[in-house]
């Protein structure tokens, strides 16, 4: 069996974040190694298959267990893991760009923690540059990473605002998700043309109504 690394020795999930913003994990979560996880996951996801009455030696059934255990530990919930962090690198402003930067309709792919079922939709940011620039793509990354765990979508939308703050090292920082929820739409209520749109306004997005207003036309809300 692979060595179990000392689970106090990693960081926590959302060691950058308030107690009250980080996603709630058991303080042994990073115990396991990924290979321990799918295993574990595809036994029990075998078991549910079981209950549901399918015949697991079908050959298109079979290996449903593991595809799902390994979906779920390398794609859905790769952000529970803190090693996928994304490095947020800064360069220095030189060109003195010190107005509004969006990044608008990043892709968004989660899943609701209440009935683990996606979450899809699309995110935009906004920052005003000081004294330093982020490279593009680590706007969408951070977004990403925040969005591939068990979500509701408040707490997404303030995580990726929290993390953008303190990266970027300015509270000038804008975020709005807009999602569709397959268990609002698919399930209970199933409502197939509401949709959720949560805003998070840090700083100068805060206090400037004028900057907010931009900031929404910009992503042509
Ligand atoms: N605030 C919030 N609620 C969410 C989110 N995703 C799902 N929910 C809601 O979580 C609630 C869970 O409520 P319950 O009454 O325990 O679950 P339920 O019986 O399946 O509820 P229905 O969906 O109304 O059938 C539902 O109202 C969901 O719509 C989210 O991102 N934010
Ligand atoms: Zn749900």
């Amino acid at each position: 069996m692979a060595k179990q690394p000392d689970p106090a020795a990693l960081p926590g999930a959302d060691d950058r974040l308030d107690a009250e913003l980080r996603t709630p994990l058991r303080p042994d979560a990073f115990a396991l190694s990924e290979e321990d996880k799918i295993a574990g996951i595809t036994a029990h996801f075998r078991e549910i298959m079981h209950l549901l009455g399918l015949d697991l030696t079908d050959d298109s059934l079979n290996g449903t267990p593991r595809r799902v255990a390994k979906m779920f530990v390398n794609e859905w919930f790769r952000g529970l893991d803190p090693q996928h962090r994304p490095e947020v690198r800064l360069f220095e402003n030189r060109y003195q760009y010190n107005h509004i930067l969006v990044e608008r309709d990043i892709t968004l792919f989660s899943c609701c923690e209440h009935h683990f079922v996606p979450i899809i939709g699309k995110a935009h940011v906004a920052y005003l540059p000081g004294e330093h620039v982020v490279g593009l793509s680590k706007l969408n990354r951070v977004v990403q990473y925040y969005a591939r765990r068990p979500q509701v979508q408040e707490r997404l939308t303030r995580q990726i605002a929290e993390e953008l703050k303190q990266s970027l090292r300015t509270d000038d920082v804008a975020v709005l998700i807009e999602a569709d929820h397959l268990c609002v739409m698919s399930r209970g209520v199933n409502d197939t043309s509401s949709s959720t749109i949560t805003a998070e306004y840090g700083g100068a997005f805060g206090r400037d109504e004028q900057l907010r207003r931009e900031f929404l036309r910009l992503i042509g809300k």
